[in-house]
Formats: C-alpha cells, structure tokens, sequence
C-alpha cells in the first residue's frame, strides 16, 4: 500500500514536472470564468497543477464551489476559491486577477456554425467583460467563447466604454489551431508533434483559420495540402460531429488554454522571447479594415509586447488570406455593431 502510493506520487510528480517545468518566482492570481463547464473543468485542474499559479479563482452561473473544493485537495501550494454566481461573487473572483480565462458560454451542435453561438455567447461575454473592466480593468483577458472573430471586440467595446481598454491585455485564444496544425502535420510526416510549431494566422472559425506550412519548411501539394488545410480549418466541427451533440472539444482546448496562460505567466515573469500566435487588435491588416488578426505575437510583462509581421507566404497561402480577410472584417463588424447596439447598463 505505502509502495503503491510512492510510486504513483512519484510518477505524477514527473508528469507535472514535465507538463510545466519553471519553478514559481513571482506568483499569480488567475480567474476562470465558466469553470464548471466542459472546458472550464479540465482546464481548471491544469491551471492548479501550474506552480506559476498561486490561486486560482473559478466562477460559473452553476457549480464553481463543488468544482473549487474538488481541486483544491491536489497537492499543489495554490489556494482555489469557488464563487457565487452573484455580482458580489464575480467581482470578488476577479479583483486582484493577472489573467482572466472566459470559456463562458454554449458550445456548438453538429450542424451549428460558430456564428450561430454569437447571439447566446455575445450577451454573456459582454456582460462578464462589464465584470471585469470594473473590477480587474489591468489584467489579461483571454477569450476563449466562440465566436472568438466577434467576441474578441464585443469585449474591447466593453472596456473602451467604461474607459479601460487596453489593446496589450486583450487576446481571442487561437492556440488550439497551432496544436491541431502541429499534430496533423506530425501524422502525414511521421514526426514528433512535440518538436513541431506551425504558425497559424487569421482567426478562428473555418476558413479565417490559415496554416502557414511553408513557414515551417514543409510544402504539400494536391489533395493532400487542400486535406490538410481543410482539416486545420475544420478540426473543431470534426470534434463536435464525433461528439455527437455532447459539445464540442474541451480537453484539448484545456491544455491549449492552460499553455497560452503558461506562456503569458512566463513572459509577465521575465522570460523573454515567448511567442505565441493570438488573436489581438493589430496593425497588420488595419488598412483593410480588419482591425483584429492572429499572427506570432510576443508577448510580455505587459501582454503584448510585439506584433510579427506575417512574413512570406506562398502564393497558395495568400490566397487562403485573401478569403480570410474577407470573412474577418465581417465577422469584427458584426461584433462591434451588435455591443454598440446592445451595451445595455
Ligand atoms: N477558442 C477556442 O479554440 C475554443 C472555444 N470553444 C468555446 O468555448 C465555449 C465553452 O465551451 P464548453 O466548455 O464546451 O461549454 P460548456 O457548456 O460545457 O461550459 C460552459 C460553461 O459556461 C457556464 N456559463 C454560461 N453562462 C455563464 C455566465 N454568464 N457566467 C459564467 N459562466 C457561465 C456554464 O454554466 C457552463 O458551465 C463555447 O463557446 C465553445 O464554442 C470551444 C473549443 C475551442
Ligand atoms: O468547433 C468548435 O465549435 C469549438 C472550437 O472552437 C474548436 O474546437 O476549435
């Protein structure tokens, strides 16, 4: 029995060694909002593993007390607090946060597209972002609602109206297309994934999803590169047909939220050179008239610190842009529009 329990100590404690190597310097408050959800769960009990993390708040409009008690018995030295779902609980949970998770909201069904969540998620984006612009205004936001192309500036025109918007501090999580990207291209080339980083650019739903293969050395051709681009455009509708009206992904989407978080940890505690494609109010494609995009964005003690070029590209990826750009315009101005409506108290 004792044996037992040294071993499985013992290989667990590899396994978040492995999962998150840096040793806590400067310690953080970190809020999940929606954490008793399908996502908000997993990623929870990822965030509790992180030694960066030095409490972990979670709230939800159901469950987030059970949720909070259940981790908080993990032996990491992070203290874990469920809330309430009232005005008083989510304004505790996230005073004092440095980075503020939003996995808030209703997942797809099969046959869904993600802009058919907008008028759900929309609502509940603006008013947990009214929620944080008045109580944590400095911290990160992270947007993980769909659809991530309108809820991303449905939040920005939610901190500009109360006067706190700060372009730096405001990311739509994409980093789950760089996974996927990263592990589709390790099944067709019989690579580790691990040692694969491909750099997806745009946004996030269907074709404003751009994989940049050639930006990794890589050039497909035919079928395979149009089956290859289509399935990184389309991993998530794959996870939602496979789940079957169960939602859809929340695991993977868990460790691609809990490492965008780690690697923000690691940049506000001095790392440098932490990359990391998102989706934030950018430069690049400004005289276009889209106003936010994903592209490698470094990022630091201050949340962005440096917006990449998108580099060369291919003829072929540029075309994929050009779809692209075209669809994200409309997807932003649907969200700006829709708050600038709707901004309600
Ligand atoms: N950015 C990305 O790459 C991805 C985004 N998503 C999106 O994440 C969202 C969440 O997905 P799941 O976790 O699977 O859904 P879920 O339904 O399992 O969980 C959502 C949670 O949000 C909570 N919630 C609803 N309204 C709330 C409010 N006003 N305040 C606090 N909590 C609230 C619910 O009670 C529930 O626990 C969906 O919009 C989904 O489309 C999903 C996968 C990837
Ligand atoms: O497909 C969905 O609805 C969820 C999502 O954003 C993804 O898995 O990429």
């Amino acid at each position: 029995m004792f044996a037992a329990r040294q071993v499985s100590q013992s290989v667990f404690g590899a396994v978040q060694r492995r999962a998150f190597s840096a040793t806590a310097s400067n310690a953080s408050k970190v809020t999940v909002l929606g954490a008793a959800g399908g996502i908000g769960q997993p990623l929870s009990l990822l965030l509790k593993l992180n030694p960066r993390v030095s409490e972990l708040a979670l709230y939800d409009i159901k469950g987030a007390p059970g949720v909070a008690a259940d981790i908080s018995h993990i032996n990491t030295k992070s203290i874990v607090k469920g809330y309430d779902p009232t005005p008083e609980g989510v304004k505790e949970c996230l005073t004092g946060a440095e980075i503020v998770l939003i996995p808030a909201g209703v997942p797809r069904k099969p046959g869904m597209t993600r802009d058919d969540l907008f008028n759900t998620n929309g609502s509940i984006v603006r008013d947990l972002a009214k929620a944080a612009a008045d109580a944590c205004p400095d911290a990160n936001i992270l947007v993980i609602s769909n659809p991530v192309n309108s809820t991303v500036p449905i939040t920005a025109e939610v901190f500009k109206s109360k006067g706190v918007y700060n372009p730096k501090r405001l990311f739509g999580v994409t980093t789950l297309d760089v996974v996927r990207a990263s592990r589709f291209i390790s099944q067709l080339k019989s690579t580790d994934p691990a040692n694969e980083n491909i750099t997806v650019i745009g946004g996030h739903s269907g074709a404003t999803i751009v994989p940049l293969l050639s930006q990794a050395g890589y050039s497909l051709e035919g079928a395979e590169r149009d089956e290859y681009v289509r399935r990184v455009q389309f991993g998530g509708d794959e996870v939602v047909q496979a789940k079957g009206g169960a939602g859809s992904a929340t695991l993977s989407m868990a460790m691609a939220g809990a490492r965008f978080a780690e690697s923000l940890l690691k940049a506000a505690q001095g790392q440098k050179g932490v990359i990391e494609p998102t989706f934030v109010d950018s430069p690049l494609y400004k005289d276009q008239g889209v106003t936010y995009f994903a592209s490698q964005v470094e990022l630091g003690p201050n949340g962005v610190e440096k917006i990449h070029p998108v580099g060369k590209v291919t003829e072929y990826e540029q075309g994929l842009l050009d779809v692209c750009l075209k669809d994200l315009k409309g997807n932003i101005e649907k969200g700006e529009k829709w708050v600038k409506e709707n901004m309600g108290n």
